[in-house]
């Protein structure tokens, strides 16, 4: 049998600036979980590894450059519905470039707490309880 995974891995990133606050988005109207926020990523597609895809996905959200090899994984959050789902975290404190909403969502840098009075994706509050451990 093929080795076709049965759950969907999708990468996030807590990228953190000088002072401590992460960069994190709001999801646009018309996804799942409109409106919450949430780290910045999304889905591992064929063939990349999760590092690549979460280079990608910033890239194409964000318009930041990351250094794969500088991102540190931190943990991660399992959501067991109907659609099964893992969301990884990594963290980094580099990035090249300013963000841009290139996807007109809203972002903002926020100190964990701060983000923790966010309305926050189900599983990004999860991660970031992680992040304060
Ligand atoms: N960040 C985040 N993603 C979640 C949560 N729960 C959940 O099912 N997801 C799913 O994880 C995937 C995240 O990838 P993405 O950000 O690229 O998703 P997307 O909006 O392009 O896809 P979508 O239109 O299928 O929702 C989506 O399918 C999203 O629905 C959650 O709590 N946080």
């Amino acid at each position: 049998m093929a080795n076709i995974p049965t759950w969907l891995p999708v990468v996030a990133l807590a990228l953190f600036d000088s002072r401590g606050r992460m960069l994190m988005q709001r999801r646009p109207a018309g996804r799942h979980h409109a409106g919450c926020w949430e780290f910045p990523g999304g889905k591992v597609e064929a063939l990349e590894t999760p590092r690549e895809a979460l280079v990608r996905e910033i890239a194409e959200e964000l318009g930041l450059s990351l250094d794969a090899s500088a991102l540190a994984p931190a943990h991660f959050a399992d959501d067991q519905g109907a659609r099964p789902l893992v969301l990884f975290l990594y963290t980094s404190n580099q990035a090249v470039g300013r963000p841009a909403s290139l996807e007109g969502q809203e972002w903002a840098w926020l100190t964990p707490d701060e983000a923790g009075e966010r309305d926050l994706a189900p599983l990004d509050r999860v991660l970031l309880s992680g992040l304060a451990k």
